[in-house]
């Protein structure tokens, strides 16, 4: 919320106001300005004690000697620069100069060619600045301008006098639902330059309806908006951004007292139809300023009604008054005792036109807003896209105990190892429910309803990949750890097997492996059973999350603990009964081997999965655990001639 700025002028004694010998009885100190009434008895003016208001701003231009005179050039630095700055901001302004006829308004808003007022400042202004930025920043600039006068309560254009209603009653007004009031038919000149600017200034100017009143020789008839819409495109992060700002300049005809100017006939009617639109004006001001007293709103906010629509001037001006713009308002008055009661009116006026609150905001341009928030939609989903390729963290619970997985990058890889392949499934089936539910596919493919141990054993087998909604793809590695697990394998086998070729693998499966003298009971392993041979093989993880840095490959499972035995160490094979969740438990006996110097044994890790803890000591015992009783027939099979009842 801004309030209207305000600020007061007063204009040097014409030449009238010599002649009657009048005198001042406008004085100003800093922001205040005293009116003082004019007294019968010449000298006496300034005993009666006056009355004294305070605005934003208080110029005193009435002599040009004096160190407070107020210039042009002062007046553009306190008010133009910061209409200037609304531009650049994206946000409305609006200055409108009101006063008595001859108080000076169009000195103020247009002044001279030697002696230049606001407008044209404004305009030689904007031009600086939009050169200026055009050296720095990579921004667009679009000026365009129109100048309507309001006479009679008919909006002519000013920079089109053919342009009206066939009618004669001038250009229509009308309301846009979302851009507000405007003139149906009014020419807009895009001004590329600032000497185009002054071009149309001066045509508009031309045509303005002005006529000789008895307190001004030309004095302005009408009312004249002269309009500057300005547009800035720029694109910021690759997004598109565009702002556009209306600044209304303002020069109001003065109202006027009959007897004052000696106006008959025409300039009568005239004069009826000015005070009619400032009547109207007064009125909106008084509404507004009763919504808000001291910047608080009111209890009756809602039973004030603003009577925008009574004038010509007060409808196209709605959002400079009270609405979304920043405005100035400058009071004009006559130094002179003659206008007393005409100069009093105005500093009451301007008084209350200080109550009035703006709501002004940046205007962006609402297909370039849209076409922004899209893109950053966009962006928003094709970030969403690339997280929900990313396997962040899940967390599955089993029988109260949970398994927490988690990744980082696109790359990173779940791998699900347990020793049990049913619970393998389980365990798959539970992510990929989290991961895509209501996504069935997975429950049909190979790899979660096949066997796996058998899938596993098959050199042969390929297994098509699985790919999922959200970029997730189901897919073995079996025959890559294969080939992993074979070669270490062969490197530590007897030297008489030489070709990797003739290491055939018999069973392949995860196990849990009592080790009775570690801290890791239970622990899981892989079980290989070749023709010649039988190994025990621990991983340091189940998960391994690529690293983040796609250019490093992918981290391996590493090879812990790994032991191997010659099949011909196998003395015998215990087999415990099922325990309650079907699991199976085996007992490899082993012929002890320790101190034979042998190979065989050969541990990445320090510890052996088992040690012979309870049996012979020259025998050393695997105690391997099946969840599924296949997989452990399995292993029996392959001992057939070894089992003991
Ligand atoms: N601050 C000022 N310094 C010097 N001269 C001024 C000043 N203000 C007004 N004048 C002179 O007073 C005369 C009347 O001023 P102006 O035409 O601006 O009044 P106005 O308020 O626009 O009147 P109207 O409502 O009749 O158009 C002009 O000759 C103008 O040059």
């Amino acid at each position: 919320m801004a309030s209207v700025r305000v600020a007061v002028r007063v204009r040097p004694l014409n030449t009238r106001e010599k002649q009657l010998s009048s005198k001042v009885i406008i004085h100003m100190m800093g922001n205040t300005t005293s009116i003082h009434k004019p007294s019968p008895v010449r000298g006496d003016e300034l005993k009666d004690g006056g009355k004294t208001f305070s605005y934003d701003f208080s110029y005193d231009s009435t002599d040009r000697g004096s160190p407070t005179f107020a210039s042009q050039e002062r007046i553009f630095h306190d008010l133009g620069s910061d209409v200037l700055k609304a531009a650049f901001d994206g946000l409305n302004a609006c200055v409108f100069a009101y006063g008595q006829t001859g108080s000076g308004k169009s000195h103020t808003m247009m002044g001279h060619t030697d002696d230049k007022g606001l407008i044209p400042r404004i305009c030689e202004g904007l031009f600086c600045e939009i050169s200026h930025r055009s050296r720095n920043d990579a921004v667009s600039f679009c000026t365009e301008v129109s100048y309507l006068e309001i006479y009679n309560e008919r909006v002519q254009d000013l920079l089109n006098k053919g342009t009206a209603s066939t009618d004669g009653g001038g250009l229509r007004v009308r309301e846009h639902p979302r851009d507000g009031t405007y003139v149906e038919n009014l020419s807009k000149h895009s001004v590329h330059k600032h000497s185009d600017m002054e071009d149309l200034i001066i045509l508009g100017n031309a045509n303005r309806t002005t006529a000789s009143t008895g307190m001004n020789s030309s004095s302005s008839r009408s009312h004249a908006i002269f309009t500057i819409r300005f547009t800035q495109a720029w694109f910021d992060a690759e997004l598109p951004h565009e702002t556009l700002s209306k600044i209304h300049l303002v020069d109001l005809a003065g109202s006027e007292r009959a007897d004052a100017t000696r106006t008959t006939g025409g300039r009568l009617k005239e004069g009826a139809n000015i005070n009619k639109s400032l009547v109207t004006l007064g009125s909106v001001i008084s509404a507004l300023a009763d919504l808000s007293v001291g910047g608080q709103l009111t209890k009756k906010k809602k039973q004030i009604f603003i009577p925008y629509r009574d004038s010509v001037l007060t409808w196209l001006l709605k959002d400079s008054l009270g609405g979304n713009s920043i405005t100035t308002m400058i009071a004009t008055i006559s130094p002179a005792d003659v206008n007393y009661n005409e100069t009093l009116s105005t500093l009451r006026y301007a008084s209350r036109a200080k109550n009035i609150m703006n709501s002004p905001t940046v205007n962006e341009d609402g297909s370039v807003k849209v076409i922004r928030e899209l893109q950053a939609e966009v962006t928003r989903l094709r970030r969403l896209l690339e997280e929900a390729n990313q396997l962040k963290e899940v967390q599955i619970s089993l029988g109260g105990h949970s398994l927490r997985l988690m990744g980082t990058t696109e790359e990173s890889i779940l791998g699900v190892y347990t020793y049990s392949q049913e619970l393998t499934k389980e365990l798959c089936w539970a992510i990929l429910g989290i991961m895509c539910p209501g996504d069935n596919r997975a429950t049909e493919h190979p790899l979660l309803h096949g066997d796996l141990m058998k899938m596993s054993l098959e050199w042969q087998t390929c297994i098509p990949d699985l790919l999922l909604d959200a970029g997730l793809r189901v897919c073995c590695q079996f025959q890559k750890s294969l080939a992993d697990l074979v070669y270490l394998l062969h490197s530590n086998m007897d030297q008489e097997i030489v070709t990797l070729g003739e290491v055939q693998l018999l069973l392949y499966t995860s196990v849990g492996v009592c080790v009775s003298s570690s801290t890791r009971s239970e622990a899981q392993a892989q079980l290989l059973l070749t023709e010649t041979h039988l190994g025990l093989v621990q991983e340091d993880a189940v998960f391994h999350p690529a690293p983040r840095s796609v250019t490093i490959e992918p981290r391996r499972p590493q090879f812990h603990d790994f032991t191997l035995r010659r099949r011909s160490d196998v003395r015998c094979l215990l087999v415990h009964d099922e325990d309650r969740r079907g699991a199976v438990r085996l007992d490899v006996i082993l012929a002890n081997v320790r101190g034979r110097g042998h190979p065989e044994s050969v541990t990445k890790g320090a510890t052996p999965p088992a040690h012979a803890s309870n049996s012979s000591p020259h025998a050393e015992v695997w105690k391997l655990t099946f969840s599924c009783s296949s997989e452990a027939a399995c292993l029996i099979n392959h001992f057939k001639c070894l089992i003991k009842d």
